[in-house]
């Protein structure tokens, strides 16, 4: 107020609000002015910006890829764009990619500071999705590495379980038929039920009506994490405060803590420090170990942050995944025909599928890695961010620019794909029929944060999807409208059939040994 008082002083006959709105403006020009001065060495080009929005009109908040495409038209791989007052650059193509994330790693590996995230871990540390590239990340990074690897990952006792649940999983559709049905909270809880295993040490009856409630909550925050109004938060985020519906996000969240604090109380009641049974066990152990050590980030508050980021990021990715892979079976009946008779020879009708199984199936192999591809359900990675001046693809990148990995670019280069926008399981086989993963394949991203959980990601949905395919065949129901060919990168497949995302089943006599499910 002192300061508003001298302005007015200076400026006899002007009211204390023009005098500010005038003040913030020419403030906001000249902040814009200088850096513009900052970045015009040889910083990437990118479209004309305003003071305050910057170039975020440029983007489309339904499909960023369209808006993507159309700008690295105009302005080639490497673009620039201006969030509010956030520098941010655009890498397209798998080229580009690479350079930023995995060249350039030591410089790009930082995430920004979200504000919408900021709030939502307050008190809890840091988690892992959204940790500073530091010595906090890399702890909690390699410690829930190697604490997954030790309660099964990779191993055969995980796999065993990912089978045991997919039994589960069929079981629950079979209990549909003749009933029209949504699979989509089936789907999240049969791969919600394998880490919490892991986490937890335990899973959860598809009747719970706790953790459906759960997932419904990570869905929508997920939703709105994505919407225009945590955009808007996140530009400027003095509005946070207002009402509005980014605060679900939040009440959501607490709600997840309180979950996840029961479970900690269950287990600290009846825990055996020498006897871990999941990862809440081993990181009480660690917190015991690291007691001593001054400023350690091994505590309770971010056993939850770590724990919630597991569970959120290995729930809805892998369901989607799959969701998708039903989808592109019910759009093309001829691919699924060709899986179901590799099944059928592999595997058999009574055999449960098995890891072993992946070499000598490559058909499937190949539809499943084109789901991933064509479904491109992370289409932007999550956001990057440079800890030190850089340089990619010949471009001067200053400290603290927001990178953003364009990863369906990559998955649909057409210097890699013959046919980057069908449907085509061609894509991952050779001449004589073998799979091959071309190198754009990065549906987990790449570099040092490359998805954490990408070896739990295969594992799943080779099992869950083989296992889907040996007893069901889905197809649209005869009164339904054909879903419309999705067009990807809009993250959830329900986005694409919304009205037609019930699947209804009946099932057919011998000798057919599979179930009809229809979309
Ligand atoms: C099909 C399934 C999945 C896909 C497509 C996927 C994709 C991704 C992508 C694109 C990223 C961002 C990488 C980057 O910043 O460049 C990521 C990060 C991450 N994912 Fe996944 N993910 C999947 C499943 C999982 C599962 C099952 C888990 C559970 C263990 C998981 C845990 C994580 C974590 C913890 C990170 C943050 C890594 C870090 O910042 O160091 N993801 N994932």
């Amino acid at each position: 107020m002192e300061f508003l008082t001298v302005l007015q002083f200076l400026s006899p006959g002007f009211d204390r609000v023009t005098l500010l709105a005038v003040f913030c403006t020419v403030f906001a020009l000249v902040f814009d002015f200088m850096k513009r001065r900052q970045k015009c060495i040889n910083y990437p080009p990118g479209p004309w910006t305003l003071p305050f929005i910057g170039s975020v009109f440029h983007v489309s908040n339904n499909n960023p890829y369209t808006s993507f495409e159309k700008l690295r038209g105009k302005y080639g791989n490497t673009f620039s764009l201006q969030f509010g007052w956030t520098d941010v650059v655009v890498l397209n193509g798998y080229e580009a990619i690479k350079d930023g994330l995995v060249k350039k790693s030591k410089d790009t590996s930082d995430r920004p500071t979200v504000p919408i995230y900021q709030r939502y871990f307050s008190g809890f540390g840091q988690g892992i999705v959204f940790a500073k590239y530091g010595q906090w990340w890399q702890d909690h990074r390699r410690f829930a590495l190697s604490t997954l690897k030790n309660f099964g990952l990779g191993k055969k006792s995980l796999e065993l379980r990912i089978v045991e649940e997919a039994s589960f999983l069929n079981n629950e559709l079979e209990a549909e038929i003749g009933h029209p049905f949504d699979p989509h909270f089936r789907i999240n809880n049969a791969t919600s039920n394998i880490i919490c295993s892991l986490i937890f040490g335990d899973r959860f009856d598809y009747q719970d009506t706790k953790l459906l409630h759960l997932l419904e909550i990570i869905d929508e925050s997920m939703l709105l994490e994505a919407g225009f109004w945590a955009k808007l938060v996140n530009m400027f985020p003095f509005i946070d405060g207002l009402p509005g519906p980014h605060r679900r996000i939040f009440q959501n969240r607490m709600k997840l803590v309180e979950f996840l604090q029961e479970i900690v109380a269950e287990h600290k009641e009846v825990w055996d420090p020498n006897e871990p049974r999941d990862f809440i066990d081993a990181f009480l152990v660690e917190c015991e170990k690291m007691k001593a050590t001054p400023n350690t980030s091994f505590t309770e508050t971010s056993l939850f942050s770590t724990s919630l980021d597991l569970f959120g990021a290995g729930t809805e990715t892998t369901s989607t995944t799959l969701r998708w892979g039903l989808l592109f079976m019910v759009l093309f009946p001829d691919i699924q025909e060709k899986v179901q008779e590799e099944i059928d020879q592999v595997i058999g009708t009574e055999r449960k599928p098995a890891l072993g199984d992946q070499k000598t199936m490559a058909f499937t192999n190949a539809v499943i890695h084109e789901t991933q591809r064509f479904g491109s359900i992370v289409p932007n990675s999550l956001p990057h961010e440079t800890s030190r001046d850089t340089e990619i693809m010949g471009f001067s990148i200053p400290k603290g620019t927001m990178v953003i990995p364009n990863l369906s670019s990559a998955l649909y280069d057409p210097k890699f794909w013959a046919k980057p926008h069908e449907f085509n399981p061609g894509h991952f086989l050779n001449d004589s029929g073998r799979f091959v993963k071309p190198e754009a394949f990065i549906p987990f991203s790449a570099g040092p944060r490359v998805c954490l959980g990408e070896q739990l990601a295969k594992m799943e949905l080779f099992l869950f999807f083989t296992s889907l395919l040996q007893r069901f065949t889905f197809s649209c129901r005869r009164t339904s409208p054909n879903p419309a060919t999705p067009a990807p990168n809009m993250g959830s497949p329900a986005a694409q059939c919304h009205s037609s995302s019930v699947f209804d089943s009946d099932k057919l006599g011998a000798p057919v040994h599979r179930c009809v499910l229809h979309y």
